[in-house]
């Protein structure tokens, strides 16, 4: 099944007077098990169709659904909870809560769901195994290097299981070793589960080497041949 539908999208933002086409009716299907890499110019609109993906942001118009869900369909609430429940986010500064150890918080987002940070513990360190960071549980981020601050960061995106995973620029304040490392991290995430899809903004030139497919946008539109 496909993770992502997007069809005709087209968000507006209006400056005043001015009204900017971020998105200019892109359409496109995705399916889960794949790492996808989302490249094209400056001011093309890869953050803005990053954002309506993961419910952040609604189109002026068109349709999107995502995992089976229908994103306009949405209230603020069900949004905010999907954004939560089924969707896992990785941005380019990591995002870590500086005061809370690694485990903590890529148990955060269980912690927001209301369950105890005790019961989230096992799982979180279990996912801090799996990214490499087994042995820095309790390090705060100030203790770690920036590729393991984005390694918590992809452990708490994995958190409460999304098909779904969404990374804008995750290697853009990175050197380009590190970098490599958590393009490596993040294909390998995608190919864990069958139907999980990480889907990435990137300026990286390595993103082609580790990609399933890349996707260009261009002037609001998604350059080529739908899939
Ligand atoms: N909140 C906003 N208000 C007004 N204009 C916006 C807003 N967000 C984006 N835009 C405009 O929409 C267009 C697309 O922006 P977007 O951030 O999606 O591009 P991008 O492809 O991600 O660019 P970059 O590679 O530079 O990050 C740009 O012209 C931008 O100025």
């Amino acid at each position: 099944m496909a993770v992502v539908e997007a069809s005709g999208l087209v968000r507006e933002y209006r400056m005043g007077t001015e009204v900017v086409r971020a998105l200019d009716g892109a359409s496109l299907t995705l399916d889960g098990g794949q790492f996808v890499s989302v490249v094209g110019p400056s001011g093309a609109g890869k953050s803005t169709l990053l954002h309506i993906i993961g419910a952040l942001d609604t189109p002026t118009s068109g349709t999107i659904r995502v995992d089976g869900t229908d994103l306009a369909a949405l209230g603020d609430d069900e949004a905010s909870e999907f954004r939560r429940r089924r969707v896992g986010f990785i941005f380019q500064f990591f995002n870590l809560v500086p005061t809370l150890t690694a485990w903590e918080n890529v148990a955060l987002p269980m912690l927001l769901d209301s369950k105890s940070l005790r019961k989230a513990r096992p799982r979180a360190e279990e996912l801090l195994g799996r990214v490499g960071l087994g042995g820095r549980v309790n390090h705060r981020p100030s203790e770690l290097s920036g590729g393991q601050m984005q390694r918590v960061a992809i452990a708490r995106s994995l958190m409460m299981g999304p098909k779904i995973l969404l990374a804008d620029e995750p290697t853009g304040n990175l050197d380009s070793r590190t970098g490599a490392e958590v393009l490596d991290l993040l294909a390998s995430v995608a190919h864990d589960e069958p139907d999980r899809l990480v889907l990435m903004v990137t300026h990286d030139e390595n993103a082609a080497a580790v990609s399933d497919r890349i996707v260009t946008v261009r002037d609001g539109r998604i350059d080529g041949r739908p899939a």
